[in-house]
């Protein structure tokens, strides 16, 4: 009998959408990631946090299969992504939206261009007008309208930030990863980017994954903090439950102060 992917049901609100339990992740005999567990519901946002090289970006391609733990279960909408063949991993994917440091346009396609070649490419049944439709409706939603003939290199990096967000809604995802959204970002543009995903997340209830070094965006944002430190999680809980720890070494990646 042939096998029913998971995006031809409803997600379980109750069900954990993204679950590390017990991973451990190295490259040749050095361990990045030592015995990492958490897990967030539907709708939640997860801020990854930590310093430079700690292992944040692995957990995000370990969570759409771009990497397999070495021991332990990394578990997306249910499916243990590590079991997943060819087929379920792209099934699972086109419930899933990426943003990553890049941005990952194709230089040579207008923006508009570049948002509807993931519909004709994964939304088959889809025709012209719809697609059409939805690139219109990504595009406003980050802002974008006026600028969609453009060129990807015609735009600020705020602005290529934003289409690459809109490329990644463009197939409305269950789930947003995000590595780094305000890199190379000034606060002001930062903090548009910042009240972007925000918007995402009240009006779509998009689950999100966000690497991140900003702690003023990761406050606004995120429901949960997960604190990677040498190898090992430091902390996983709500920001209030992660500040009433009074943990000097915590407050160094979680706390404004100083920064
Ligand atoms: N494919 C790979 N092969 C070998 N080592 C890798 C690979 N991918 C990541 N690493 C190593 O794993 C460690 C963690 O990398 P990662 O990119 O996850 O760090 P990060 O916490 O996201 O850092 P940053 O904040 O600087 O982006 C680094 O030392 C990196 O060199």
């Amino acid at each position: 009998m042939k096998k029913e992917h998971k995006d031809q049901v409803q997600p379980d609100p109750n069900m954990p959408a993204i679950a590390f339990s017990q991973v451990h992740k190295g490259f040749d005999s050095r361990k990045v990631l030592d015995d990492i567990s958490f897990s967030i519901v539907t709708g939640e946002t997860i801020c990854i946090l930590g310093r430079s090289g700690t292992g944040k970006s692995v957990a995000l391609r370990l969570m759409i299969g771009l990497m397999k733990a070495d021991s332990g279960t990394v578990t997306v909408m249910g499916e243990d992504v590590a079991t997943l063949d060819a087929v379920g991993l792209s099934h699972m994917r086109r419930r899933m939206g990426f943003l990553f440091q890049s941005g990952a346009l194709f230089d040579s396609f207008s923006v508009r261009d570049n948002l509807a070649l993931p519909l004709r490419r994964l939304n088959k049944e889809k025709s012209e007008g719809e697609i059409k439709d939805a690139v219109e409706e990504a595009l406003q939603q980050v802002g974008l309208e006026e600028e969609g003939e453009k060129m990807p290199s015609a735009l600020s990096g705020g602005m290529q930030k934003r289409a690459g967000l809109a490329r990644a809604l463009v197939l409305q995802p269950q789930i947003l990863l995000i590595d780094e959204p305000s890199s190379g970002l000034d606060r002001i543009t930062a903090c548009e980017i910042n009240d972007l995903l925000l918007k995402i997340k009240t009006e779509r209830h998009t689950t999100m994954a966000i690497v991140t070094h900003d702690i003023y965006g990761a406050r606004r944002i995120g429901d949960k903090f997960v604190v990677l430190d040498e190898t090992k999680l430091l902390a996983f809980g709500t920001p209030k439950e992660l500040d009433e720890r009074h943990d000097h070494r915590l407050n160094q990646f979680i706390s404004e102060a100083g920064r």
